[in-house]
């Protein structure tokens, strides 16, 4: 991947109302000294969202036929391949998807288009979450994948939920996903650097979660998604790993949303780093250890009726 010359992208994502076109229009109207492309995906005929943009100068591309996730291989490929074309008037470009949309297809996008995979790089899923509303959606499927997806989590509308629900919203949102950035905002007001240049997938980046998390587990395993995390100082058997990975993505694949690890393989200098959502995965080797004592692998599987034990005896039958 070249990323020196790649465009970042930010999926912005969120239920119904959650204040996703609130952001964009802050994102837009910020002086970041950035130029910004923006596809604006809208269900139904009437781009409305479209008009709730603020007039910028920027490129707003809509949408129109139908839900992202439906038409994202083709329609999303083609505004992305048009807009390439004009690649030097813009350095950054962000996709708002619709409330009702699995994010999970628009970022497979960025790890499966060839050509796509060339040119962009996905800097970072960003959540919008209503922090008054999201009760009511928790049973959603949309909903919960798209917080499990995110690498940034706007808590927003703080100013109509106490202090006790906003803790009580983080803590179940920490459970679903481990290795979210949380912030809490009114009208969507976050610091722009929080939301734009965050690097979530670049690779070196690929773990920085709460060190309590992974030292210690003390999950709400009732909730149907939720993240664990797995970490093992001896090293790994490459070959055994890679076929535990794809039978394992092969058959829990819809329910496994995302994956990342920084692994200590058998025999190699380098640290193993890859990242996963759904089915499709990108690894390679990364930096050098650091020292003897650093060695270790730290694997994080977000998902949905995740077999905690299942996976943890599958991962230890792959040590060397
Ligand atoms: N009270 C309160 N209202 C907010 C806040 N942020 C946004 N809103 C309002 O919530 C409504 C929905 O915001 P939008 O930004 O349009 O939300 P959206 O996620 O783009 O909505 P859809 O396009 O329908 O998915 C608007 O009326 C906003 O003014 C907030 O922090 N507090």
């Amino acid at each position: 991947m070249t990323t020196t010359t790649a465009v970042p992208v930010t999926v912005i994502t969120g239920y119904l109302g959650a204040g996703k076109t609130t952001l964009l229009n802050r994102i837009l109207t910020h002086e970041h000294g950035q130029k910004l492309a923006v596809i604006v995906n809208e269900f139904g005929e009437v781009g409305i969202d479209n008009q709730l943009v603020i007039d910028a100068d920027e490129e707003i591309f809509e949408m129109n036929n139908g839900c992202i996730c439906c038409t994202v291989r083709g329609d999303l490929i083609r505004i992305i391949g048009n807009l390439m074309r004009r690649r030097e008037r813009f350095d950054h470009l962000l996709i708002e998807t619709t409330g009702l949309a699995d994010p999970a297809p628009v970022i497979q996008t960025f790890f499966v288009d060839e050509d796509l995979k060339a040119q962009l790089v996905l800097d970072a899923v960003v959540t919008v979450v209503d922090a008054k509303h999201i009760w009511q959606h928790w049973d959603s499927d949309e909903a919960q994948e798209q917080i499990a997806f995110a690498d940034v989590i706007l808590l927003n509308k703080t100013d109509l939920v106490s202090e006790s629900e906003l803790e009580q919203l983080e803590q179940r949102i920490r459970a679903m996903n481990a290795m979210v950035k949380l912030y809490r905002s009114q009208s969507s007001n976050v610091k722009m650097e929080h939301i734009l240049g965050v690097r979530a997938f670049d690779l070196d980046r690929a773990l920085e979660l709460d060190p309590n998390f992974l030292n210690e587990i003390a999950h709400d395993h009732d909730q149907s998604v939720y993240s664990l995390a797995i970490v093992e100082p001896r090293p790994l058997d490459g070959d055994k790993l890679s076929r535990w990975v794809s039978t394992l993505l092969e058959t829990k694949g819809p329910d496994i949303f995302r994956m990342k690890g920084i692994l200590n393989l058998a025999g190699a200098d380098e640290r193993y780093v890859f990242q996963g959502v759904h089915m499709i995965f990108d690894g390679r080797s990364d930096r050098l250890w650091a020292s003897p004592e650093e060695r270790r692998s730290e694997l994080v599987v977000i998902g949905r009726n995740l077999d905690e034990t299942e996976l943890r005896t599958g991962f230890r039958a792959c040590l060397a």
